[in-house]
């Protein structure tokens, strides 16, 4: 499991959101409430154009013919352009998405008390708690998470089901892989225009799986040209994302892209998102035949767990990645770089 702070984080007082919305406040508690910048847009009208890729599966799976290399073209589109991408004819069996579904949502309906067994201490991602809590001063997402360790069926029946992934190639590159699964419920807001389901990040992962709740109403948003785009549910599709390791070991070819979440007045949502990253042991870099003169490096070797342990803290700067990143000179000659928390 990913590194505990060795520090005690003072983090003030943070309500439940279940609990709060219980008592169908008209108001939203001033910590949740979004500074003016951070606040969702949420009335943007947009085309179907501006919809993420669909990749259909059993397409990719089809030997030498057109189809297979049209769907294949449009993967590396998706990874390349939009860093998400949803997957129909997925081969994951429904009936493992409905038990995991239902399982989260029995889950977050428990009493408050059985939840609190398995507290997320601030500055993890571990347990049952509020997501990214690092300072008592910061901004509070709407969302309850629990977040854990995951074993097969369900983590190897989601990454089963994606065979473009050489997973072989993985087990090499990341030792004893890290497979974490974390579920979101985002509870309905009397004024969802002011807080934000989940502050923008981009995954620390290698390789993101995100299922919806059957009902989900739009929530998932992701940057793109500095807007952010709604994801719309497809029925029995996965949503797939490219984390911040793909990222580096592709040298930024793949795009490890910055999403967050939003709330809705009325409906509650679910999100079930599990995550495929290396082991804390292991050091990246770029791999050495997407590095050359055409594509410098732009990420310096650093070990997977010295990352994780800014991951939390630098959710509220947003790209944790920036650690890494090695920026042309002419940049570091005008002075324009983000400090960086090394
Ligand atoms: O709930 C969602 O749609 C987004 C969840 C997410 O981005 C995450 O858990 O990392
Ligand atoms: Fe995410």
């Amino acid at each position: 499991m990913a590194p505990v702070p060795s520090f005690p984080i003072k983090v003030g007082h943070i309500d439940d959101v279940q609990e709060l919305n219980k008592a169908k406040p008209t108001t939203v508690p001033e910590r949740f409430v979004q500074d003016m910048a951070d606040r969702p847009k949420l009335t943007a009208n947009l085309s179907s154009s501006t919809d993420i890729p669909i990749i259909d599966l059993s397409k990719l799976m089809k030997g030498d013919t057109d189809e297979h290399f049209r769907e294949v073209m449009q993967l590396k589109t998706a990874c390349e352009e939009w860093g998400f991408f949803q997957v129909l004819n997925h081969g994951v069996d429904l009936n493992v998405l409905e038990n995991m579904e239902k399982l989260a949502k029995d889950f977050f309906m428990l009493p408050l008390h059985e939840k609190q067994k398995y507290p997320m201490a601030p500055g993890t991602v571990q347990g049952y708690g509020q997501a990214f809590v690092f300072s008592e001063n910061q901004k509070l997402d709407w969302c309850n998470m629990f977040a854990l360790g995951v074993e097969p069926p369900y983590s190897s029946a989601i990454y089963s089901s994606e065979p473009w992934i050489k997973m072989e190639i993985f087990d090499e590159m990341f030792g004893v892989a890290v497979q974490a699964v974390r579920m979101n419920y985002y509870p309905p807001c009397s004024s969802p225009d002011l807080v934000l389901g989940l502050s923008p990040h981009s995954d620390g992962s290698a390789l993101t799986v995100l299922q919806q709740g059957k009902d989900s109403t739009v929530g998932l948003q992701i940057l793109k040209n500095q807007t952010w785009l709604p994801v719309q549910p497809v029925p029995n599709a996965l949503v797939i994302n490219i984390g911040d390791t793909l990222e580096v070991l592709t040298n930024g070819k793949y795009k490890s892209v910055e999403h967050r979440a939003v709330t809705h007045k009325d409906k509650d949502r679910l999100s079930i998102v599990t995550f495929y990253a290396p082991s804390y042991d292991i050091e990246l870099s770029p791999m050495p035949e997407l590095v050359d003169e055409k594509n410098p490096c732009r990420y310096r070797r650093y070990n997977h767990g010295e990352y994780n342990k800014h991951y939390v803290p630098q959710v509220a700067r947003q790209r944790t990645l920036d650690f890494a990143k090695i920026h042309p000179v002419s940049q570091i000659n005008k002075g324009s770089i983000l400090d960086s928390p090394t």
